[in-house]
């Protein structure tokens, strides 16, 4: 059963895993919609196996209870109406499914708002239903007739799966249910790893289950970060909880304080502290000392170790090195088996054409002051073991996931430029918001020179390199267009002339159409290598044919200049994606011989006019060999770029946004018609084919068409 159809997206996905002889009960209060899907669940073939109700579903639901032929009857009951009767629905479900079946209870975190402080902003609607669903989700914890299993991903779903009182399901089965869920492909088979949560939003009796599954192993997806963002909420502490390995390194660094009566205060600084809020694991453990230089502190902790018998530890020191964002002599020591990096505390001031601070020992508030995000400049205190927010906001702004430099942006990115783009990727990477202010100094003028002097390109070309391969490829780089960032980062050639203006934004929309491809096509079979290649080569796509001379003599490819002056990447990936770019244009050429079952015609194609005497069948063969040859295990991603660049070219990008030029109203009343019904959905449909015939038409094209359509029909009837 589904309550709450729409135009049938979630139907057409059920009804599809369903046997031919399955059979989908579909309620819903509005046939309209249900009907401007139908064709596309007919031409899928399985109309045959819905059965639609318009109504209220409540009434529906109670005739059903009240019939015990009903009990126990279905397997799967799909709930996505309204939020405010979910309970309602559940006491009337519990009834309806059967035991070992499974209810699926859409939108359970609820815009994330059910983790939001009471006072949060949110938007009327979120507002509204929000304690609706909250409810949901407490009587489900407790009603013993089900397990729980919640999926994470998009707005989460909550799956209680009936059971019989006393015999409860184990862990596997449930996460066999939702594997199996997934398989009916709701959630596009986008997401990387499936969190469920037992028992959710009970925290003592969660049990978390991280698996990998091999088959849907895709980039990870907006959607499974705005989940872990919902999820930060609630774990978002002002305590850490330290692993037992943590605990043994925190307990040895006490033991040094205290065998040499140090009145030292030992921190650990940045991203652990962040990512161990966040639930998160950290290998990375930065620690800073507020007397001492970190080469003093690591020949204590040796001192200590032989008077204990214990064996000394090689201590590395590494100068300090702006460009690797080392901007003091850091030391590096071993302990327990984890490297650890050892620093003062500093407090710096920088000169105005360099990274590189001048003054160098500060106190833990300059310290945290003189970080890059407020989300990174919190500390935990090992002496005390308490978590340390100096700024004063960094655990709010981690809670509520907002970017916020501890001092003034502008000063704070003058002073390191390259914050800038680590404050992108942050807010990418955790999906916060970057707040106003900081947007604005970004896009300051001084600060886009500051970067374009300031800072190495291998160190800009770093941080691009961690955005595309990151979580959030697209989004990164849209805020850069966004904040007038692009050629700053991307230095296009000198007297470089592109003959597209804004081709910042054409860029953009190619990796954004590229990302939505990998989700929605076979990106498992990427490696990260191969996607990180394929969305540079989408990014780059529009420059791809432009060529301009280095030198007299040379002619280089745009991409190559970008990626080896201005990124300062390998040169084996300009190589890689020059070769990728190629293979699109051969790839099209032969697209209409790869889908036409005839054997290839014996013409030659234009990039390949020396071909050998072959049988007509084998010339495809041949050429397609070729081109793979030439990119290895890159066609894939050379295949979806191929498939892009049509979309593209037709400017069908985003055409799902177009709003019809006559709406449903306008139709009845041009045709004068007293109701709607097939008529006007046949309608709907063909003048939605006459928009995308003319892209450019107006209104009244449409009508005069229409109506001379309307007198074609007459005349031949
Ligand atoms: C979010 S949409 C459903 C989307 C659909 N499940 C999908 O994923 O494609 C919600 C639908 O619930 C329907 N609805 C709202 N209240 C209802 C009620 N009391 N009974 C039946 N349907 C209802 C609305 O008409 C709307 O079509």
């Amino acid at each position: 059963m589904e309550i709450g159809v729409y135009t049938g997206y979630s139907l057409l996905s059920t009804a599809l895993a369903l046997p031919d002889d399955g059979k989908i009960l579909a309620l819903d209060i509005n046939r309209e919609n249900y009907e401007i899907g139908l064709p596309i669940i007919e031409k899928a073939g399985v109309a045959h196996k819905i059965d639609f109700r318009e109504g209220h579903a409540l009434p529906l639901l109670d005739q059903m209870v009240d019939d015990v032929n009903f009990h126990g009857s279905f397997d799967f009951i799909f709930v996505d109406a309204d939020k405010d009767k979910y309970l309602n629905y559940h006491k009337r479900l519990i009834d309806l499914v059967k035991v070992g079946g499974v209810i699926g209870y859409d939108n359970t975190l609820w815009n994330g708002s059910l983790v939001a402080p009471p006072d949060a902003p949110l938007r009327k609607y979120v507002r509204y239903y929000r304690d609706f669903v909250l409810e949901l989700n407490k009587a489900l914890a407790v009603d013993t007739r089900v397990e729980i299993c919640q999926l994470p991903v998009g707005d989460g779903i909550t799956f209680p799966i009936h059971i019989q009182l006393k015999r409860k399901i184990s862990m596997v089965m449930a996460i066999k249910v939702s594997e199996k869920i997934a398989q009916v492909g709701w959630f596009g088979r986008s997401y990387l790893t499936t969190v469920i949560t037992v028992r959710a939003f009970i925290p003592s009796f969660q049990t978390t289950v991280n698996f990998r599954n091999p088959r849907f192993l895709l980039p990870r997806t907006r959607v499974v970060y705005r989940c872990c963002r919902a999820v930060s909420g609630v774990v978002v502490s002002e305590n850490i909880n330290l692993t037992d390995k943590e605990k043994q390194i925190f307990n040895q660094l006490v033991q040094v304080l205290r065998h040499f009566n140090l009145e030292t205060q030992l921190r650990v600084a940045g991203g652990w502290v962040r990512d161990k809020l966040l639930g998160k694991e950290c290998y990375d453990i930065d620690i800073a000392i507020d007397n001492m230089l970190g080469k003093e502190f690591c020949d204590k902790v040796n001192g200590y170790l032989a008077s204990t018998g214990g064996k000394s530890q090689g201590i590395g020191v590494i100068q300090s090195n702006p460009d690797q964002s080392k901007h003091l002599e850091t030391a590096r020591m071993r302990l327990f088996d984890v490297w650890i990096d050892f620093v003062n505390l500093r407090s710096e001031d920088y000169a105005e054409n360099s990274r590189i601070p001048t003054k160098e020992f500060g106190s833990a508030e300059q310290d945290a002051y003189r970080r890059d995000l407020t989300i990174n400049s919190l500390f935990y205190n090992i002496n005390t073991c308490l978590v340390e927010d100096f700024t004063g906001r960094g655990l709010d702004d981690l809670k509520s996931g907002k970017i916020v430099t501890p001092l003034p942006p502008k000063e704070t990115f003058l002073d390191d430029p390259l914050r800038v783009l680590r404050a992108i990727r942050f807010s990418t990477m955790f999906d916060f918001e970057m707040v106003k202010e900081l947007k604005v100094a970004a896009a300051d003028n001084d600060v886009k020179s500051a970067i374009a002097d300031k800072i190495s390109r291998e160190r800009i070309g770093h941080e691009i390199n961690l955005m595309v391969s990151g979580n959030q490829p697209v989004k990164a780089i849209d805020y850069i267009s966004e904040l007038g960032l692009f050629q700053v980062v991307f230095t296009p050639p000198p007297n470089f002339e592109l003959k597209i203006s804004e081709h910042d934004k054409i860029c953009v929309n190619y990796i954004n159409a590229a990302w939505r491809l990998l989700g929605a096509l076979g990106g498992c079979t990427f490696s990260d290598e191969q996607r990180r290649l394929y969305l540079y080569a989408a990014l780059f796509f529009p420059i791809r044919k432009t060529v301009y001379g280095e030198n007299k003599k040379k002619i280089i490819s745009p991409v190559k200049h970008v990626f080896k002056k201005s990124l300062k990447l390998k040169a084996s990936d300009a190589e890689n994606i020059i070769k990728l770019h190629n293979a699109v244009d051969k790839f099209s050429s032969l697209i209409p011989f790869m889908i036409s079952s005839e054997d290839m015609n014996p013409v030659e194609v234009d990039w390949k006019s020396d071909m050998i005497d072959a049988p007509d069948s084998s010339r495809l063969r041949i050429l397609l060999g070729l081109i793979l040859r030439e990119i290895k295990d890159f066609w894939r991603a050379a295949l979806m770029l191929t498939v892009e660049e049509e979309i593209l070219k037709l400017g069908l990008e985003k055409v799902w946004e177009v709003k019809p030029l006559i709406n449903g109203r306008d139709i009845m009343k041009l045709l004068e018609l007293k109701n709607g019904g097939p008529v006007v959905s046949e309608w709907q449909q063909k003048l939605i084919q006459w928009q995308l015939a003319y892209p450019c038409g107006n209104v009244q094209e449409c009508i005069d068409w229409m109506m001379m359509q309307t007198q074609l029909k007459h005349l031949t009837t």
